[in-house]
């Protein structure tokens, strides 16, 4: 029978799922904490079938090593891929399976919020409340910036780059630029977003998305260049990963008013240190990677996990296949 490792328990409708396979042994790890990298390591050595991991779980050479050739899938309980070495899966003829599509949405809703929450000064007008900071009513205190009106640059226009771009034509925005290395006809088409090279949407854009996934090309692709040529004005929104940015440019340009204020749902590393620097200042809105956390899309995620471990074990194909 083959045999796979889950490495979290999962959302209950999807966990039912998992153990009412009676072709398969499951192995999971219990643990609210992530499965070491030992222990990990240890399990694939014990011989799997199939693995069910997280984005906390790399996926690198000596683990697929470690595995050797009875391992014929790996699926993630995302759509991020930056955990997974996937070179080294095509290599060993390792399938690989995401999940697409299920976490489309949140993550867009959650973009949304997070970009009215850091323009709006959510966080610190709500601290001001909670300290007694709240003088009486005056005609600046605590302005911000709006969505209408602006001028919205997407960095990346997969599918959640353009469900934040349909949402955000329903608040009035000027336009939709975005970046990506290549134009997306067929994507942009469907919000009239107008493709540009990166260093034309920084400087023109007055709010600026990242919507792209983590890879060597874009590892730091934001740093103190690029954050140079944003406006003073501009609102920065990462939901993506946090490398993409090297956070040290970020904390200066927020320090030196380069840029007007950023919101992360995504910090490198992660968890963040509460002792950063991006936590002590008020124009930087931190949030602890839930862009996807809503408990319908993590039910679908980990249901579609399940569905591309249990397919890649039977040989059958994925729901979900990257490669
Ligand atoms: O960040 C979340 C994901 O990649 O699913």
């Amino acid at each position: 029978m083959p045999k796979i490792f889950v490495s979290r328990t999962l959302p209950p409708r999807a966990q039912a799922l998992l153990r009412s396979q009676p072709d398969c042994i499951v192995v999971q790890w219990e643990g609210e904490e992530p499965v070491s990298s030992d222990r990990l390591l240890q399990e694939v050595k014990d011989g799997v079938d199939g693995l069910l991991v997280m984005l906390t779980e790399k996926i690198d050479e000596e683990l697929l090593d470690a595995a050797g050739s009875r391992l014929k899938v790996v699926s993630t309980m995302s759509v991020g891929l930056d955990h997974i070495n996937k070179p080294a899966c095509q290599a060993r003829g390792v399938l690989i399976g995401n999940t697409p599509d299920t976490l489309t949405a949140a993550v867009a809703e959650l973009t949304i919020g997070l970009l009215i929450a850091t323009g709006r000064r959510f966080a610190e007008a709500a601290r001001a409340v909670m300290t007694g900071e709240w003088p009486k009513w005056s005609p600046l205190w605590m302005c911000g910036s709006q969505i209408s009106g602006k001028v919205v640059g997407i960095v990346g226009l997969g599918a959640i780059g353009v469900a934040i771009g349909e949402r955000l034509r329903g608040f009035g925005v000027a336009s939709i630029i975005y970046s990506s290395p290549n134009p997306k006809p067929t994507a942009s088409a469907s919000i009239s977003a107008t493709h540009v090279p990166l260093p034309t949407l920084l400087s023109t854009s007055d709010i600026i998305l990242l919507c792209c996934p983590l890879t060597p090309a874009t590892r730091h692709l934001i740093s103190t260049k690029e954050f140079a040529q944003m406006k003073p004005s501009a609102i920065f929104i990462n939901t993506a990963r946090g490398p993409i940015v090297d956070q040290a440019a970020l904390v200066q340009a927020l320090r030196n008013g380069t840029i007007a204020a950023a919101g992360l749902d995504v910090t490198d590393p992660e968890p963040l240190d509460p002792s950063s620097d991006l936590l002590k200042l008020d124009n930087c809105l931190v949030l602890p990677h839930i862009a996807s956390a809503t408990l319908e899309t993590r039910e679908e995620m980990a249901r579609v996990a399940v569905e591309n471990v249990l397919a890649g074990v039977r040989r059958r194909p994925l729901t979900a296949q990257v490669l």
